[in-house]
């Protein structure tokens, strides 16, 4: 599938959390003994929305921030990047944006500890998504995280239907993350229902394990299922063994990890994605589209952020060209 830059008034627009991260400045220490963070933009839609911004893609965010400090910062930020803020909203129940401490103990052993209770992104309403801006837009990218709570949910969900309605792509980014979602049947419900209304899946296989409410899923059983419904493309991701994408006609692809100096693990599967949409926008196929998302997420878990750390497009075609797998 290629998706047509400029065909729209906006290439992208992402839905979902706009938060704050917090990155232990002091390295390979436990949490409890790390008395530095450098403060960046986070959430995964905002780092996808920043990441394609940054590969020269149009990109819009709709969502909800707190009223202070932080929110302004996140969307200060965010339209610094070129990212259009204009249905970012400010949420006037004194909600805050979420927190996200990161730990490095080791390059392989990174955690994140969030503070989200009564987030101000979950609260984003159906009445606060503006089926006119989706309609100008190629893409609407989902976080999953979006569908833990109402109103946020349905929210999302009216989200997807303008998208449906109007030929727009819905591009769904799983995004599992274990803080305030229920029950896992919820999850696996609410993954189901959007995962088969969209163009593009991307996950973990992790991921599609908690879509699918079971263990130890195989790639091709996924595939099989969800190829009945919309999806055209399904991305699964297995870490630093590689990734894996699924065409609806029967192709399958395959890419490996690039080699880097792992600083952290996180913002790997944000800068994935971001660069994976970069190449469909920019008339590349499939398994080139793999690549760019392999290296550009080499990129950023060799650096110190997610949403700062998000490549140029000569910085990924240089770790291709330096080394072809
Ligand atoms: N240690 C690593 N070194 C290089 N690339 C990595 C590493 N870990 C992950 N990646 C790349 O990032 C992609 C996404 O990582 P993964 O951990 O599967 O997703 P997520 O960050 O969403 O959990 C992988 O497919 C791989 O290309
Ligand atoms: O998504 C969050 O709320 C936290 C992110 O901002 C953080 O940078 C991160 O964990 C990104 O990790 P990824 O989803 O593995 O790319």
């Amino acid at each position: 599938m290629r998706l047509k830059k400029g065909n729209k008034k906006m290439d992208i627009i992402a839905i979902g959390r706009a938060c704050i991260d917090l990155n232990a400045v002091e390295y390979n220490r436990p949490m409890e003994e790390t008395m530095t963070f450098q403060k960046y933009v986070g959430g995964s839609p905002a780092n996808i929305a920043i990441g394609t911004s940054n590969l020269g893609l149009n990109v819009g965010f709709i969502g909800k921030v707190s009223d202070d400090q932080h929110g302004r910062f996140i969307a200060t930020y965010m339209a610094g990047k070129g990212v259009d803020t204009s249905k970012m909203v400010a949420d006037q129940e004194g909600r805050k944006s979420g927190l996200a401490f990161t730990e490095i103990k080791s390059p392989s052993e990174c955690s994140i500890l969030m503070y989200r209770d009564n987030v101000a992104d979950l609260y984003l309403t159906p009445q606060e998504v503006d089926e006119k801006y989706i309609r100008e837009a190629e893409v609407l990218l989902v976080s999953g995280t979006a569908l833990a709570q109402s109103p946020s949910r349905e929210a999302v969900l009216t989200a997807v239907a303008y998208a449906k309605a109007n030929d727009v792509k819905v591009i769904f980014e799983i995004d599992y993350r274990p803080y305030t979602w229920k029950s896992e049947e919820e999850v696996s419900t609410y993954y189901t229902l959007v995962a088969q209304k969209a163009d593009i899946v991307i996950g973990t296989r992790d991921e599609f394990d908690m879509l699918e409410g079971k263990e130890g899923g195989d790639n091709q059983d996924t595939v099989k299922e969800l190829f009945k419904y919309e999806p055209e493309i399904i991305v699964i991701k297995h870490g630093v063994e590689g990734s894996f994408a699924y065409s609806k006609e029967g192709k399958e692809y395959k890419a490996n990890a690039y080699k880097t100096e792992v600083l952290k693990t996180f913002g790997a599967g944000d800068a994935y994605a971001s660069a994976f949409l970069y190449a469909l926008f920019n008339e590349k196929d499939v398994e080139t589209a793999l690549k760019y998302a392999s290296a550009a997420a080499a990129i950023v878990v060799s650096k110190h952020s997610s949403s700062e750390a998000m490549p140029t497009v000569s910085e990924i075609e240089e770790l291709i060209n330096n080394q072809s797998q």
